[in-house]
């Protein structure tokens, strides 16, 4: 069991809520304290990045969200349920695609591993494995090792098992920071063209702040550690977006320049006011 019920979650339609988070590392001697009170809720089907500084707790965050770490006070709450480890409904891609493939399988045998721990018949096992490859692209190759790929391609073997898992929420943590700008472009368009075809929310963390421009319809913008929310800005942009016109569109850069000017004001040590 990961989650446990929250007499306090009625209050809340959010899908996921991040309530008054708190996480202080205990070292030798003293504790550092990286997260110092986060509160943010993403709703069923949105698509939310986390932007900050290098160091702002980023990963911590999603450490706690995905009930990796426990959080020091206060506490995340996914469909109701506090989390107290790695909940059911939700998948992970880490940067690290070659770190979290299991070299010795094939691409179909890694996207299919989760599903059979999870118990999904045999045959629903083989749709879901085949509809998620086809949706990156990689039905070609469900008989190749990792190791025979691409780091693009790893990456979007990582981002197919995900999508077979069916999670109710994706988290990504940095996912496309190890591949090129090229590749990048790519597998930016390919997580926005699963999200509104899935209807999946996501939670994607970046240092980048035109990826998170691009991608969000609301960018978190964190302070420096300790860690607060400095802002949540809504990325009013349209919905059908492309790498050409939408990062060439004057709002865009609005947009892109006002997020960072926050990330400056963070790197400076700004908190909210009040
Ligand atoms: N295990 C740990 N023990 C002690 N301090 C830690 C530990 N992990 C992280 N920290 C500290 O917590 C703060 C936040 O770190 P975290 O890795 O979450 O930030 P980040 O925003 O993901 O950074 P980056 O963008 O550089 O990956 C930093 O000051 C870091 O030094």
């Amino acid at each position: 069991m990961t989650t446990t019920p929250t007499g306090t979650a009625e209050d809340t339609a959010a899908l996921l809520d991040v309530r008054a988070l708190r996480k202080v590392y205990q070292g030798r001697g003293r504790g550092v304290e990286a997260v110092s009170d986060l509160s943010f809720t993403v709703d069923a089907g949105e698509l939310v990045c986390i932007v900050g500084p290098s160091g702002a707790g980023k990963t911590t965050l999603l450490r706690c969200v995905a009930g990796l770490l426990d959080c020091t006070s206060g506490e995340v709450v996914l469909e109701g349920q506090k989390v107290t480890g790695p909940p059911v409904g939700m998948a992970v891609v880490f940067q690290e695609y070659g770190r979290s493939l299991f070299p010795w399988m094939t691409v179909r045998e890694n996207v299919e591993r989760p599903l059979k721990e999870k118990k999904v018949p045999r045959a629903e096992r083989q749709r879901l494995v085949r509809e998620a490859l086809e949706a990156v692209g990689l039905a070609e190759v469900h008989d190749a090792h990792p190791w025979q790929l691409s780091g693009g391609m790893q990456q979007r073997v990582a981002i197919a098992r995900a999508v077979a898992y069916e999670p109710h929420i994706l988290l990504m943590d940095e996912p496309f920071a190890a591949v090129d700008a090229q590749t990048r472009a790519d597998l930016e368009d390919l997580v926005r063209a699963l999200w509104k075809r899935l209807g999946v929310t996501v939670l994607f963390v970046t240092h980048d702040i035109d990826e998170s421009v691009y991608l969000g319809q609301r960018v978190i913008v964190l302070s420096n550690s300790p860690t607060v929310v400095l802002e949540d800005v809504t990325i009013d942009l349209p919905d059908e977006r492309d790498q050409l016109t939408t990062r060439s569109a004057p709002h865009f850069a609005e947009l892109r320049a006002h997020v960072y000017r926050l990330i400056q004001q963070a790197k400076e040590g700004h908190r909210p006011a009040g």
